[in-house]
Order: structure tokens, then C-alpha cells, then sequence
């Protein structure tokens, strides 16, 4: 059957890696993504930025938009203390696929809960569905162009308070003008930007993070 790269890469990583341990999961994908094939994972230079800031919140809700192969949802369940709600919304079926198995994989799965679907159709549901309240820390990774309208869509559903973190992935490459014109401009955000490359690239991108200011 006609493979796709994302199969590839789990597929390495279920040869490669060792089973429950995230950090070498994390390790494979990055070897296999930089000698192999390249893939829209963040990337370790960028990763570590997400650890740190993730580390730094210490989140108990957690959202991510954009789950793809399950890359940043692995590092990002390392670091969450026990009893943490993390879910992560996929619009594509394949990808949620790849990314379950993934998480099973590497032991987080009940760390984590996947949400097939569009960003658009999920977040007015998360509090009546999915008995979420508000969420600490919230890893944009998704499309540009859903960029700000699920931002706004957010302060709209009540789902961000007071030094909730927003965390964008590709504010420079392939870019997202318009979120950074939003966060930046609005005074309901603190904005602080987060120079990097592209993943395994020298193309310069970065991380914009927004704490919410209620
Ligand atoms: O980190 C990323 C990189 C790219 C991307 C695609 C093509 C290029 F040439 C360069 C970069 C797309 C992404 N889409 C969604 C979420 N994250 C992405
Ligand atoms: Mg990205």
C-alpha cells in the first residue's frame, strides 16, 4: 500500500526508538526528520523554547491546535505534573491516526486526549463536551490563517483567563502576520517574540507567545 511520510516516520520511531520513553521518541523523530525526510514538527531549537515555556507555566489545562504526528504533544506531556488535562485538536484523520499511535508508544496516552476535527468546530464544544473550564497554556500550531480567528475565538467561548500563555509556532516562517499584529496590538496581551530557525532548516521563524491579561 502507498506509504506517506507520516507512517514512515512512526514507523521509525517503532523500530527505532524506546517504548515508553518520550525523550528518545522525541530524539528519533528529530534524527529521522533531519537525515530522512523533512516534516512540520517544531524541532528541537524550537522545542526547547516550548519546554522551557511550558516548564515555566506549569500547566494544569492544556491545549494544543495542530497535533500532527504527535511530536510537540510528546514533549509537552513529559513535562506536565500529574492529574494535567491535555487535549490536542487534529483536523486531519490520518495525522490523529499516526499521532494516537504515537502517544501509545510512548506511554502518554492517558496524558492526552486527541480531538478529530477542525479547531472551528471544537473549541465552542470544549466546555460543554469536554468539561474544560479555562486553559493555562495553549500551543498554536495549526494553520496561519487560523490563527486569530481561533484566538478570538477563544476569548469569545470564556476559555482564557487571567496569564493564560498562547504560544504560536511560525510567526516568521511560513509566517503569521496578522495574529502578530492582533496579540501585539492588543492590550489585552503581553507579547514577547522568540527568535529560532524553521525546523531542521537555517531559515530564520519563531515563537510569538501572548499571556492573557483577563
Ligand atoms: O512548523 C510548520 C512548518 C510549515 C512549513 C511548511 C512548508 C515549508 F516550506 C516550510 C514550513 C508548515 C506548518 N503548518 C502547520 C504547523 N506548523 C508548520
Ligand atoms: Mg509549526
Amino acid at each position: 500500500m502507498a506509504q506517506i511520510k507520516e507512517q514512515r516516520i512512526l514507523d521509525y520511531v517503532l523500530q527505532n526508538a524506546i517504548k515508553g520513553n518520550p525523550q528518545n521518541i522525541v530524539d528519533a523523530i528529530d534524527k529521522y526528520c533531519s537525515e530522512m525526510e523533512w516534516a512540520m514538527n517544531v524541532g528541537n531549537e524550537k522545542g526547547l523554547i516550548l519546554d522551557k515555556i511550558v516548564s515555566e507555566t506549569n500547566p494544569a489545562t492544556v491545549l494544543e491546535l495542530g497535533t500532527y504526528c504527535g511530536y510537540s504533544g510528546v514533549r509537552i506531556a513529559q513535562l506536565l505534573k500529574p492529574g494535567a488535562c491535555f487535549l490536542t485538536i487534529e483536523k486531519n484523520p490520518v495525522h490523529a491516526a499516526i499521532a494516537k499511535q504515537m502517544f501509545e508508544f510512548a506511554g502518554v496516552k492517558e496524558k492526552i486526549q486527541i480531538l478529530e476535527g477542525s479547531s472551528e468546530e471544537i473549541i465552542p464544544k470544549l466546555k460543554s463536551k469536554y468539561k474544560v473550564n479555562t486553559f493555562d497554556f495553549i500551543f498554536i500550531d495549526h494553520w496561519s490563517d487560523r490563527y486569530v480567528p481561533d484566538t478570538k475565538l477563544l476569548e469569545e467561548c470564556g476559555l482564557l483567563k487571567k496569564g493564560s500563555v498562547l504560544l504560536a509556532d511560525n510567526v516568521v516562517y511560513p509566517g503569521a502576520p496578522d495574529f502578530l499584529q492582533y496579540v501585539r496590538n492588543c492590550v489585552r496581551y503581553e507579547c514577547t517574540n522568540y527568535p529560532s530557525h524553521l525546523e531542521y532548516s537555517d531559515k530564520e521563524d519563531a515563537l510569538e507567545k501572548a499571556v492573557f491579561k483577563g
